[in-house]
């Protein structure tokens, strides 16, 4: 994986200040009008996919900061850039992402893509090379099959006939569109490959999984939606969609709560806990009881003895004794100081920067705080203790744990499974430590 600083002298859409950590850079590349911009906006700065329609053309090469478990920079360049005109060396990216509109089957679209595989083969063999099919959804399924296969088989028989060197280049190709969740899916995969630590949050995750009987666990960013790591049974489009709407619900609301406390982390809020109310009335709903502090409504269900960093996390087979003791407020992500107030949040520029706006820039999202330490919301009728739990939990301020629960589980042993949470968060945080220490860049 290649690092890379902070260089060059493109624009910086966020208006983010250059910062001392060595950062991974993507590069956005395309054709005019294919969709570079949008991709980043929706992802990175919360536009809302229809408000797309009103961005401009790109003139000058941009480039977005974005901190989750590694920190990213995203360069966009305008449509006309070529790998000759670039203004920076390619070697300074880890991956590229050629964006292309599935409607663009005309040969010069697909040449260019071509041109600019080989050149980036020649200049940095070990680029990640990701195209994306993009624009999806204006085509029925049927015909959105055919022009992808269409595309990729165009571009992999060019390459051969080009050399057969070419032949054998690593290519990803993946459909996407603004207006579902394929592009973040398909972003979020290109981050996988880009964060060293991996192996070991899938870990932390698959160890959850099989301590709490969940049945799936993502690790999500919270503000841009991507899952940084997920456990090992395979992701299912329709339960990785349910989670990415799920914590879009309690993003969406979470500025509806106020902090009446002013000393976090006991911040009393309503908690969010509507375990026999569908989706999306989820976070609307107040648990009738216990008292409604978040944090210690959290910490109250956490099973004793309280863990340490030796002891291990409990399976669902065995029983832990239940003796409620707060947990020490250090081990928690402090969460977000919520109010209506732009002079309140402007008064506490820590409680900004744990929104994972370190570098000053807006959060996505149109700069709402995020609010929730953790909610559940169940799947069917809980009537039997059958159907599921969708629970979250916020593990780092950035980060939150989204985990498919048999309700049965969930309602019996839900202790346990705060239990193993955090363990869980005590791991992340220290994978996340890790990260930060090593890219910190000697002023
Ligand atoms: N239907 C559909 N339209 C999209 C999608 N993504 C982007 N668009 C639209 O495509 C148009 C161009 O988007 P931009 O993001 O400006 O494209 P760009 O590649 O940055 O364009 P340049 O700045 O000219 O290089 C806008 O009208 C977007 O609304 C998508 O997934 N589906």
């Amino acid at each position: 994986m290649s690092r890379a600083t902070t260089s060059g002298q493109p624009t910086q859409a966020n208006g983010a200040k250059s910062d001392d950590v060595a950062r991974t850079k993507i590069l956005l590349l395309g054709m005019r009008r294919s969709g570079k911009t949008s991709i980043q906006q929706v992802l990175f700065d919360g536009l809302s996919p229809r408000e797309t329609l009103y961005l401009e053309t790109t003139t000058q090469s941009t480039r977005h900061l974005f901190d989750t478990v590694i920190p990213l920079e995203i360069w966009d360049y305008p449509g006309d850039v070529t790998l000759e005109t670039l203004d920076a060396p390619l070697a300074q990216f880890s991956t590229v992402i050629f964006v292309i509109d599935i409607q663009d089957l005309y040969q010069q679209p697909i040449q260019k893509l071509v041109d600019f595989v080989i050149t980036a083969y020649n200049e940095h063999p070990n680029l990640n090379l990701e195209v994306f099919v993009h624009k999806a959804d204006v085509l029925t399924d049927e015909y959105k099959i055919e022009n992808f296969r269409h595309i990729q088989a165009r571009v992999l028989s060019d390459l051969s006939y080009a050399g057969v060197e070419y032949e054998t280049i690593p290519i990803n190709f993946q459909l996407t569109s603004i207006y579902d969740h394929s592009l973040h899916d398909a972003f979020s995969r290109v981050l996988h490959k880009l964060i060293d630590s991996l192996p070991y949050l899938e870990d932390l995750l698959n160890v959850f999984c099989t301590n709490s009987q969940a049945n799936k666990a993502f690790l999500f960013d919270i503000s841009s939606r991507l899952y940084v790591a997920t456990d090992a049974s395979p992701v299912d489009p329709p339960v990785h969609n349910l989670c990415s709407d799920y914590l879009q619900t309690l993003n969406a609301f979470g500025p509806l709560y106020k902090s009446i406390s002013a000393s976090p982390p006991r911040v009393r809020t309503v908690p969010v806990d509507s375990s026999d109310s569908p989706l999306p009335s989820a976070p609307a709903s107040p648990e009738p009881h216990p008292p409604p502090t978040a944090v210690s409504n959290s910490n109250s269900r956490l099973a004793s003895p309280l863990p340490s960093p030796t002891a291990a996390p409990l399976s669902a087979h065995q029983s832990p004794q239940v003796t409620h003791q707060p947990l020490p407020s250090a081990s928690l992500p402090r969460p977000p100081h919520v109010s209506h107030s732009t002079t309140s949040s402007a008064a506490h520029p820590s409680d900004h920067d744990a929104h994972g706006n370190g570098n000053g820039h807006a959060p996505a999202g149109g700069a709402k705080p995020l609010f929730y330490p953790c909610a559940a919301a169940s799947l069917a009728p809980t009537a039997a203790g059958t159907g599921t739990t969708l629970t979250y939990h916020l593990i780092t301020p950035k980060l939150a744990l989204v985990a498919l629960i048999p309700t049965g589980v969930f309602q019996a042993r839900r202790g346990l499974v705060e239990y193993n949470v955090v363990f869980f968060r005590e791991g992340v945080q220290e994978i996340c430590e890790v990260e930060s220490d090593a890219r910190k860049v000697a002023a």
